[in-house]
């Protein structure tokens, strides 16, 4: 079983995060996990924060001479603009006059669509601060950490992941666009929107350009694919083993996601069930499934081909043109507090949600292989697909393979 869990608020001095439940002889690069935060702050229309604040990552513990020991992996993402935040999120009281200033000043307008309100409610505060510290999605570059070494585990396994944004608003990518491969990471890191179609990713930067203007913010959905998954991950018996409802708690964990589809996911209703369904064929080398509408699971396991998940994000909530609020100190109407926000975060929410899928996956395998060193997993997976006896055995996932069925394109409505 992988554990994991984060602590640390927004502008506090560091993010700190724990893994534990991963087998030693895991490689555990500082560097990799240093590029997966950088490519959490990419994406055309986030906030000026990202320019400025660097993410200082160090290891605690769990990692000797870049593998991991087996020993719960512990990390510190801290923050540079820490020493203006100082007084606002000191640990130690504070005067109630410096209190009342600046930064320190009360935000008693909530944001409407964000954690202020009912945060205050919940963990009786007269003002937001203590609540949207927490709320705020600054947390997810200590997740995004963590996904890099639950992602380092997977490939020793043969498992990549690669994100990509299917839409910004209302412009998508367009029905049968290719789906990228696990080497198309870079070249997607390298688009604006972290998006595969070169025509679509033009139109969402216009379209993000439009909402700026606007004094307007934008959601948007991303997908994740897994490739080289071993079929037989989670389980059919009982409900809170289904992998498909471990991935959807997981990206639903992201703030702001509002939906998760598994594969063709809503639009698969709208289908008959003669043309919902992934057929099976006779192939060279095994079964193999024509099709790949549902997304890489059956009956809440994985199936062995590539699995694809989408997460939706509502539009950012600290818009620009403020939303009509409370001043909850007042009583009074009033606008929502606004100082700077991102006016699109979905690019950065596809490396999230693909350190999320990684993290589940992960899990999954050790349920299923256990191992208390990596070789011991691998030896454990090795076996178990050579003991499925030869008239069940389903080809290997592949790009190649996806490319000759129709999941290469992207089914329409999301
Ligand atoms: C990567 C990322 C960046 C975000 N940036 C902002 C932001 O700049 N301003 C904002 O109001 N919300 C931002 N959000 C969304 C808030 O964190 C989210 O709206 C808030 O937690 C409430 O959403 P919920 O109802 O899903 O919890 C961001 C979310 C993600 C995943
Ligand atoms: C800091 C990050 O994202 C932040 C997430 C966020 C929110 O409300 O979720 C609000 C913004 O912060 P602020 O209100 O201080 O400008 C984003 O910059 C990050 O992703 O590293």
């Amino acid at each position: 079983m992988l554990r994991w869990l984060t602590a640390g608020e927004s502008h506090g001095p560091e993010l700190i995060a724990i893994l534990e439940g991963l087998p030693s002889g895991v490689p555990v690069s500082l560097d990799a996990m240093r590029e997966d935060l950088a490519r959490r702050k990419l994406g055309y229309g986030r906030g000026s924060r990202m320019k400025f604040e660097e993410d200082e990552l160090t290891l605690s513990g769990g990692v000797r001479h870049g593998l991991s020991l087996g020993s719960p992996v512990a990390l510190r993402v801290g923050n540079t603009e820490w020493p203006k935040w100082s007084e606002v999120m000191s640990p130690e009281p504070v005067e109630s006059t410096e209190r009342s200033r600046g930064r320190s000043a009360p935000l008693t307008r909530p944001r409407p669509g964000h954690a202020d309100l009912v945060g205050m409610q919940k963990y009786d505060f007269d003002e937001a601060r203590p609540i949207l510290e927490r709320a705020s999605a600054r947390e997810t570059a200590a997740r995004v950490a963590l996904g890099a070494v639950a992602r380092s585990f997977l490939s020793e396994l043969g498992i990549r992941l690669v994100s990509h944004t299917l839409s910004i608003g209302p412009v998508r990518v367009p029905e049968g666009a290719p789906l990228p491969g696990p080497d198309d990471v870079d070249r997607l890191d390298a688009d604006p929107l972290r998006c595969f179609h070169a025509d679509t990713s033009a139109a969402m930067v216009a379209e993000v350009d439009d909402a700026k203007r606007d004094g307007d913010t934008l959601g948007g959905v991303v997908e994740v694919l897994a490739y080289g998954l071993p079929p037989g991950l989670g389980s059919h018996v009982h409900w809170d083993r289904r992998l498909d409802g471990r991935l959807a708690q997981a990206l639903m964990g992201i703030q702001a996601i509002k939906g998760v589809e598994v594969g063709d996911g809503f639009l698969t209703t709208t289908r008959r069930g003669s043309q919902a369904h992934d057929e099976l064929f006779v192939g060279d080398d095994g079964i193999v499934r024509a099709s790949d509408r549902a997304g890489g699971t059956e009956g809440g396991m994985s199936t062995g081909t590539v699995l694809r998940v989408r997460a939706g994000m509502k539009p950012i909530a600290t818009v620009p043109h403020s939303l009509r609020t409370v001043d909850v100190a007042t009583g009074e109407t009033a606008t929502a507090h606004h100082q700077r926000s991102d006016v699109c975060a979905v690019p950065a929410s596809g490396v999230v949600a693909e350190a999320m899928v990684a993290l589940v996956l992960a899990d999954a395998v050790l349920e299923k292989f256990g191992g208390d060193s990596v070789g011991e997993t691998r030896r454990n997976l090795e076996s178990y697909l050579a003991a499925i006896p030869e008239e069940l055995r389903t080809a290997t996932a592949s790009d190649a393979r996806l490319g000759e069925t129709d999941a290469g394109a992207v089914p329409a409505g999301v």
